[in-house]
C-alpha cells in the first residue's frame, strides 16, 4: 500500500505541474481526478500514511478557528509609486547618481493586483505561508495557499527558501464565481483583488480550494543558492517548479522601461487576469545592496501605477 500511495503522489504531483505551472497537461482532466480520488480514498483508509504534502491538500480539508500570526524574517516592504514618465526618469536619475553610473539594467514585472504572500520552504518541503500583514506581522494561510493548484508543496533543494509573490484571482475564475454568488443572492465581489483575498481568509480551505486562485513569485529572500542578478534568482525559483511570469523583461535603459510601460498599459486588457501597474527593479544585486532600502521601500524598485 506504501509504494502505492507513493506511486499515486509522484504521479499527480507530475500531472499537477504539467497542467497548473507549464500549462501543457500530458493526461486528461479525467485522469488526473480518478487518481486523485483513489489516493483521497487510500489516505482515508490508511490515515497514518498521509503526510502534509500529499497532493490530497489540494482540495482543501481544515477548518480553522482563527489565523495564527507569523513574523516575517525581513519585513515585507511597499513599493514607490511612479505615476508619469517624469517620476519614472527621476527614479533612473537618482539610481545612476547613486551608484555612479552611466547605464543600469532594469527588470521589468506586471504589477499582479492580487495579495502579497510570502512562502518558507523547510528541506524542500512548503512550511509556512503568509499574508503581508502590516510588513512585520502576517497570517498563516498555508492550509489556504495548499489549494492553489501552481503553487509547489515540494522542491529540490535543502536547507530554507523564502520567495514571495502575488497570490490572485484570474478574471475567468472571478466572473465565474460572481455569477455563482449572484445566482445564490449573495453579495458578489468588486473585483478580483477583493475576491482572492476574500478566499484565502476562509477559515476553511475546503471554500479556499474551490476559488481557483493562482500565483507568480517575484522574489526570493533566504535561498540555498546566491545570484547575481534579479533576473537569474527569477530562473532559479523557476527551475524549482515555482510559476513566475513570463511577460518580464530586462530593459537596458529608462527609455526601453517607458516604452514597456507605454505597451502594456493598453495590452493588458487582453491579459488572464488583473494588473494594477508596472514593477520596475534594478537587475544587478550587488547594486540593489548598495542602494539599499528607505524606511517603508527598496531604493532600486518602483511600482508604475496605471490610472485607476
Ligand atoms: C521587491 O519588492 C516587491 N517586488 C514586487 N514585484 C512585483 N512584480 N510585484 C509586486 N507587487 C512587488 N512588490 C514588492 C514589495
Amino acid at each position: 500500500v506504501r509504494e502505492d500511495i507513493q506511486a499515486l503522489r509522484e504521479k499527480l504531483g507530475q500531472y499537477n505541474h504539467e497542467y497548473y505551472v507549464l500549462d501543457q497537461p500530458s493526461v486528461p482532466d479525467s485522469e488526473y481526478d480518478r487518481l486523485m480520488q483513489q489516493l483521497i480514498d487510500l489516505e482515508d483508509k490508511y490515515p497514518e500514511l498521509k503526510t502534509a504534502d500529499s497532493p490530497t491538500v489540494r482540495v482543501g480539508g481544515t477548518v480553522r478557528e482563527v489565523f495564527e500570526k507569523v513574523e516575517h524574517k525581513r519585513p515585507m516592504l511597499s513599493l514607490g509609486n511612479a505615476f508619469n514618465e517624469t517620476d519614472l526618469r527621476a527614479f533612473d536619475e537618482r539610481v545612476k547618481g547613486a551608484l555612479g553610473k552611466e547605464a543600469i539594467d532594469y527588470v521589468c514585472e506586471l504589477k499582479i493586483d492580487g495579495l502579497a504572500v510570502s512562502l518558507t520552504y523547510e528541506e524542500g518541503r512548503f512550511t509556512i505561508g503568509a499574508t503581508r500583514g502590516d510588513g512585520q506581522t502576517g497570517e498563516d494561510i498555508t492550509e489556504n495557499l495548499k489549494t492553489i493548484r501552481s503553487l509547489p508543496l515540494s522542491i529540490q533543494t535543502s536547507g530554507s527558501l523564502e520567495v514571495r509573490g502575488e497570490a490572485f484571482m484570474p478574471k475567468a475564475s472571478f466572473l465565474k464565481l460572481n455569477e455563482a454568488r449572484i445566482a445564490l443572492f449573495d453579495e458578489p465581489f468588486a473585483n478580483p483583488r477583493n475576491a482572492a483575498a476574500g478566499s484565502l481568509r476562509q477559515l476553511d480551505s475546503k471554500i479556499a480550494a474551490k476559488r481557483h486562485l493562482d500565483i507568480f513569485l517575484y522574489a526570493v529572500g533566504e535561498a540555498p543558492e546566491q545570484k547575481q542578478s534579479h533576473s537569474e534568482y527569477l530562473a532559479y525559483i523557476e527551475s524549482l517548479g515555482f510559476k513566475t511570469n513570463k511577460e518580464r523583461h530586462v530593459c537596458s535603459s529608462i527609455e526601453e522601461v517607458i516604452d514597456y510601460v507605454a505597451r502594456w498599459s493598453t495590452k493588458r486588457i487582453d491579459l488572464p487576469y488583473d494588473i494594477d501597474g508596472i514593477v520596475i527593479k534594478v537587475d544587478s544585486i550587488n547594486d540593489q545592496d548598495q542602494l539599499g532600502f528607505t524606511a517603508k521601500s527598496p531604493r532600486w524598485a518602483i511600482a508604475y501605477k496605471f490610472p485607476a
